[in-house]
């Protein structure tokens, strides 16, 4: 197999995406784990495959595999990555493409950012999924010290943690285990969030699939929408991640704007082994 690739990045959360919309690409699982790894293929955190639109109008389906070679349905920075290429192909300001949770819109922003609607933030405990009936508000999920996490789905699922001091929790060691709480039973992305001010706050991701990553964009959406649920922030704020920062909106609608920087590496090959030339 040869496939020309894109190495893309949001805030240093990095992306393989290849453009299937002529020629049909759908990766095993161990295909993208041999891509996704950073000793022996290319190395991501997340590995896009652009496919042909499903729904009238829009410019293609974006499939998102995790680097543990898990398909998932959100991710934030890949929407703004994929939302620009589709602009730029398009000679466009505004594009339109799908994921398996519905039809995101991307605009361009100030400076080169980019702008995508989200969609609503899903706040139902059967939504995020739980387990069980809960309140999303406040978790019954405890463990290494950290407690009370809100839930959020951005069309994944993220627990969000409030404390004192992002910076000190020791992630690597907290976060499989929160990752893999029975409390969720397809795994959760994990934030740590420290409020700084009514329009800024702090957060370290452990994603789900992936670990440790520099930016979580659909993470970055459920820390605010879990800070406004809380009364701790207003509905615009700037989110302070170890990459860099993204301007977070939750509109009256119940939608999520995410504003933020894309960045496009370097162009490629997948040998047939599927590591990069
Ligand atoms: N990096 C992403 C999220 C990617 C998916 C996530 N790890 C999951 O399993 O849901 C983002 O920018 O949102």
């Amino acid at each position: 197999m040869m496939r020309e690739f894109l190495k893309m990045h949001g805030l240093g959360n990095d992306f393989v995406v290849i453009d299937a919309r002529r020629e049909p690409y759908a990766p095993s699982e161990a295909e993208v784990r041999a891509i996704a790894d950073r000793r022996t293929g290319v190395g991501c955190d997340q590995f896009i495959v652009l496919n042909p639109a499903v729904t009238p109008g829009v410019s293609g389906f974006m499939r998102i595999h995790n680097a543990d070679g898990s398909e998932v349905s959100a991710c934030g920075n890949a929407s703004r990555c994929v939302g620009w290429l589709l602009m730029e192909e398009a000679g466009a300001d505004r594009a339109r493409f799908e994921t398996n949770a519905g039809v995101l819109e991307a605009t361009r922003g100030p400076a080169g950012t980019v702008t995508v609607d989200m969609g609503p933030a899903r706040l139902a405990w059967n939504e995020i999924p739980l387990a069980g009936p809960a309140d999303t508000l406040r978790l019954d999920v405890e463990h290494g010290g950290f407690a009370g996490p809100v839930a959020v789905s951005m069309g994944n699922p993220h627990a969000v943690f409030f404390v004192d001091d992002a910076e000190a929790v020791p992630l690597a060691e907290v976060g499989p285990a929160l990752e893999h709480h029975a409390a969720f039973p397809e795994r959760t992305n994990v934030e740590f969030a420290t409020v700084l001010s009514p329009t800024r706050i702090r957060m370290r991701v452990w994603e789900r699939g992936a670990g440790i990553t520099q930016a979580c964009g659909s993470g970055a959406c459920a820390t605010a929408v879990a800070a406004i649920r809380r009364g701790l922030t207003a509905r615009k704020a700037d989110v302070v991640l170890d990459g860099g920062t993204l301007t977070i909106e939750w509109l009256e609608n119940g939608h999520v704007l995410m504003t933020g920087p894309v960045a496009h590496s370097f162009t490629g090959r997948l040998s047939a082994g599927l590591g990069g030339t």
